[in-house]
């Protein structure tokens, strides 16, 4: 699935002015397997841009198509699908459920499409170093560790697009770079691509495109 983007411009941005180089008003395409960065400061729209793309808001001017269709045009259920299959998303503010297990938490996800053994999830665990939170309750876990559940949450399903908005903001590069090659591996796996924003770090990753606010 490609993403166009036609002169879109959130409504609560409209007012103000935005640079030469900013995607808002701008009309370009995400191309399926792309690995995309969009680094800006606070307030700048990261969020509104991702959840934008991702149907979770529908206040902007504009078009944005999914291959040849409308976002604008799509059914509850045929967001459901979407969701479920080609788009998947991490949250800035997780959205984990705090009194569930890591495992509970995972297999709410991974158990709508089958995905994942519990022994690959826990492999996933293992990678980012936090196999041993399985049967501890999310609220509990730093956020650091929360956002590491809730990236592997995110990779427990089908997506052609992996949508995460500041997913490394509580954790130090190492844990950064694992992550990343975690998430990168998954997206080569399916031949998906992924969109990230960050708040001015500069991971070092080979993005295919950079996006500007
Ligand atoms: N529904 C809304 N109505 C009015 N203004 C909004 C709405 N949503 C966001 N904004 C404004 O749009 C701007 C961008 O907000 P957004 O949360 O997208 O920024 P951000 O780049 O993700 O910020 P941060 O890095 O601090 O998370 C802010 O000034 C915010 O107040």
């Amino acid at each position: 699935m490609n993403i166009h983007f036609d002169k879109v411009i959130p409504i609560p941005l409209s007012g103000i002015s935005h640079s030469a180089q900013s995607i808002w008003g701008s009309s370009f395409s995400l191309n399926k397997g792309e690995k995309v960065m969009l680094n800006a400061s606070s307030g700048k729209g990261k969020t509104t841009f991702t959840h934008t793309l991702a149907g979770i808001r529908n206040d902007f001017n504009g078009k944005i198509r999914f291959d040849e269709k409308e976002i604008t045009s799509f059914s509850p259920t045929a967001w459901a699908d979407l969701r479920k299959n080609k788009i998947s998303f991490v949250f800035q503010d997780l959205q984990l459920f705090p009194q569930l297990t890591v495992e509970e938490n995972l297999q709410l996800k991974n158990q709508l499409t089958d995905t994942f053994s519990a022994k690959t999830l826990k492999e996933m665990l293992k990678a980012l170093e936090i196999e041993d939170k399985w049967k501890v309750p999310c609220g509990i876990l730093s956020m650091g560790q929360q956002q590491r559940v809730a990236i592997i949450r995110a990779l427990s399903q089908p997506f052609d697009w992996l949508i995460m908005d500041e997913p490394f903001s509580h954790l130090d590069e190492e844990n950064t770079q694992r992550s990343l090659q975690l998430i990168d591996e998954r997206a080569n796996q399916l031949n998906a691509g992924f969109v990230l924003t960050t708040l001015g770090e500069d991971h070092s990753f080979n993005f295919n495109r950079t996006l500007n606010l």
